[in-house]
């Protein structure tokens, strides 16, 4: 292959990290020289709006759409995204061309005053963005305080050790990637505290009908991480998923079977509707779609009220 390849990516140490993952497995699944693969950052909306939620400004699309007006006109041949951060709706004209190997898809907590979630004194403050936090958090202990707390991995670390929070959460998969997991003070089960959907998974996007990108980026594809990866994204198609909709739910692929639980919760964390289904990793889209038209026929209105 002489080929080369633009990568687009946000330019947190995350995204930069995991671009580089996708540079390096290019380079070293075709034997490129390095020089072939260049990185490109992109400054999104997203990452310019740092002083309010992001589901009051827009939502996750705020982190792609400069990203993809750079893959369509051509700037850049692919991009890369953390599979959670990644819109149910692709740009028209964009598709998913990989799904690099899951890593871990749990989160964690860091504790500041007291190690673990059930440990934290009454009434200590929990900072976090993420709505399902918010609502695991308070499910688990209603007690807490929850507080919005934005920013990237490393200014909440320092929110954290200044003491304005008692404890925050985190993916592991992005701790672990940016050498931070050592902060991490209990790994919060999967089954308790489901992740987002896609959490731990890396997505790239390449231009519709670009063949010869799709082709370099297979070598990196894994088959199991994409079906699981599928089928939490039809989940959440069905359910329409924004950033005001607490939303959790995991797909874990065992050979041909898949497994799928997804719920969603109410801000409080007080009430919640869960699906299950199994079957066969190729069913993987139809799977989802069906766990989420189960919780849709169930969950209380004013619970997907929060759909819009
Ligand atoms: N929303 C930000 C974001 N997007 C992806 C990750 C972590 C890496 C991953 O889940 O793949 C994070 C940080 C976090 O939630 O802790």
């Amino acid at each position: 292959m002489s080929q080369t390849f633009r990568i687009g990516t946000r330019g947190s140490p995350l995204a930069l990290w995991q671009a580089h993952r996708v540079r390096d497995g290019l380079i070293e699944a075709w034997g490129l020289a390095p020089d072939a693969v260049e990185i490109v950052v992109i400054r999104t909306t997203g990452d310019a709006i740092q002083d309010r939620p992001l589901s009051e400004a827009g939502g996750k699309g705020l982190f792609v759409k400069e990203i993809d007006e750079a893959l369509l006109d051509g700037r850049v041949d692919l991009s890369v995204h953390s599979a959670k951060d990644l819109p149910t709706a692709l740009a028209e004209g964009t598709e998913l061309a990989a799904t690099l190997p899951r890593a871990d898809v749990r989160d964690v907590l860091i504790g500041g005053s007291a190690p673990t979630l059930d440990a934290l004194r009454e009434g200590a403050v929990v900072g976090t963005a993420s709505l399902r936090r918010g609502a695991l958090v308070r499910r688990r202990r209603p007690d807490l305080k929850v507080v919005t707390f934005r920013g990237n991995v490393h200014s909440r670390l320092e929110k954290l050790a200044s003491g304005e929070v008692d404890a925050t959460l985190l993916a592991l998969a992005g701790l672990t990637r940016l050498g931070l997991e050592r902060h991490a003070t209990e790994i919060m089960d999967a089954e308790t505290f489901p992740p987002a959907l896609g959490q731990g998974a890396i997505a790239v996007t390449a231009r519709a009908g670009d063949a010869a990108t799709r082709e370099a980026l297979a070598k990196l594809d894994c088959p199991a991480t994409a079906a699981a990866l599928i089928c939490e994204r039809a989940f959440l198609t069905v359910l329409d998923g924004s950033c005001r909709t607490p939303i959790a739910g995991l797909a874990r692929v065992n050979g041909d079977t898949l497994s799928f639980r997804g719920m969603v919760l109410s801000v409080d964390g007080a009430r919640a509707v869960e699906a299950t289904r199994e079957g066969a990793a190729s069913d993987a889209a139809a799977l989802g779609a069906a766990a989420g038209e189960d919780v849709r026929s169930r969950a209380p209105a004013d619970l997907l009220a929060a759909f819009g």
